[in-house]
């Protein structure tokens, strides 16, 4: 059959690159990260997350780059938020999450550093550009 629909795989290089973000919540507080590197986004906070790996579920990318990141298991939940472009034709969308132990604490393996951030301290952190499309939402869940 003639190629170019969305599933064929390996054919197709419109294929979307996903990157998740990963909202991990508790005790009405969220988990952000201070990105390292690159110079231009150091100092920047995130979510914890990363490109999605050929043949990898959306949910199981979110385990993984915890578990990389953060030293912790989480379980994924729905996704909130709009998709949001990012450079190179890649798209940011971000998951909730919980820990699967209510009591681990994640640890910054790759990043400057992590911590809990509640909503009222939305504002005053220096998100990277494309987070702040997701602060409406994330006020929603916790409003
Ligand atoms: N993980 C994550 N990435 C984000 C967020 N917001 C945002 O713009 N990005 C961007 C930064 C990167 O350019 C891109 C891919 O994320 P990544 O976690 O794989 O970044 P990276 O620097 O380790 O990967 P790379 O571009 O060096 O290969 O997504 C976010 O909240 N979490």
């Amino acid at each position: 059959m003639a190629g170019g629909r969305a599933g064929d795989v390996g054919q197709d290089l419109s294929v979307t690159q996903i990157v998740v973000a990963t909202a991990i919540m508790r005790n009405g507080q969220v988990l952000a990260q201070q990105r390292a590197y690159p110079s231009a986004d150091a100092g920047r906070w995130e979510f914890p997350g990363g490109r999605v790996e050929p043949g990898e579920s959306e949910e199981a990318a979110v385990v993984r780059e915890c578990r990389e990141e953060l030293g912790v298991e989480v379980e994924a939940g729905p996704s909130v938020g709009p998709d949001v472009p990012l450079r190179n034709g890649m798209v940011l969308r971000l998951y909730t999450a919980t820990l699967v132990d209510d009591n681990a604490e994640p640890v910054a393996v790759e990043h400057s550093a992590v911590r809990w951030v509640g909503i009222e301290e939305f504002d005053d952190l220096p998100w990277l550009e494309a987070d702040l499309a997701f602060l409406p939402d994330l006020r929603k869940l916790f409003g």
